[in-house]
């Protein structure tokens, strides 16, 4: 079943002679479930891309349509309503709020959709990332690998469709790298959640189903490593 369609997206930053195309004329589909790393040299478009997949900046032309929904034809609130709800977006650089605890980090998302925190979840989702001990504390109370558990958890709460995550390994050790990818692959096998990552690590890049490459704002290669 497909839950994301995406045609002939295109983006261009800037105007006249700083006008930069960031991406040129993209066009793939998405099934439920699956787990797709995106790859490519620095530079080549794969932020933007994940961007404009989640709802974060809008193209210049194309379009994005998540589980029927045309997501460029929504105004501001009601796609920032949709992201909300549909999208979990997971950076490498954590991006905490330092002033607030970990659980009220993690809800956070819920409270600005003014939607009720279901206690159960929230349970689950923090002791499944190891957070149950610390949930009172602040973001640089935290380890590196623990914030991203953190920003892991705020993506979850609201039970997204689609996890997003842009280099979700890129600041970390070996060890808490292959952590933090066992739990994006386990919440996208039980929950089929759809998963998609930007990675420069090829040992990420072979655990996925499926892999786009990047090149110059153009996908150059789409293969389905497994099925
Ligand atoms: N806000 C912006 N304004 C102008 N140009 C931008 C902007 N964001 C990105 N670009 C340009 O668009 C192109 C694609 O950038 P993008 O960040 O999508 O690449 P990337 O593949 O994610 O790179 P990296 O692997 O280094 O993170 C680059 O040439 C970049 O300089």
């Amino acid at each position: 079943m497909t839950i994301m369609e995406v045609k002939n997206l295109s983006k261009v930053y800037g105007k006249d002679e700083m006008a930069v195309k960031a991406l040129d004329d993209v066009s793939f589909t998405v099934n439920k479930g699956e787990f797709i790393c995106i790859i490519g040299p620095s530079g080549s478009g794969k932020s933007t891309l994940l961007h404009l997949l989640g709802g974060v900046d809008r193209p210049s032309s194309g379009n994005v349509s998540i589980d029927g929904t045309d997501i460029y034809q929504l105004d501001e609130t009601q796609l920032a309503i949709f992201r909300r709800r549909q999208i979990g977006l997971i950076y490498q650089f954590y991006n905490l709020i330092p002033i607030l605890t970990v659980e009220e980090n993690i809800t956070l998302p819920m409270l600005l959709d003014e939607q009720r925190v279901d206690k159960h979840q929230f349970r689950k989702i923090t002791d499944t990332l190891g957070l149950d001990q610390r949930l009172d504390h602040l973001p640089n109370q935290l380890s590196g690998g623990q914030q991203q558990r953190v920003s892991i958890g705020r993506a979850l709460v609201s039970n997204p469709a689609i996890m997003l995550a842009d280099e979700p390994t890129g600041n970390l050790d070996s060890k808490n790298s292959e952590e933090i990818m066992e739990l994006l692959k386990m919440f996208n096998k039980t929950f089929k959640q759809t998963l998609i990552v930007i990675t420069h690590d090829e040992r990420i890049a072979l655990q996925a189903d499926r892999v786009i490459s990047i090149e110059d704002g153009k996908i150059a290669k789409d293969e389905v490593i497994r099925s």
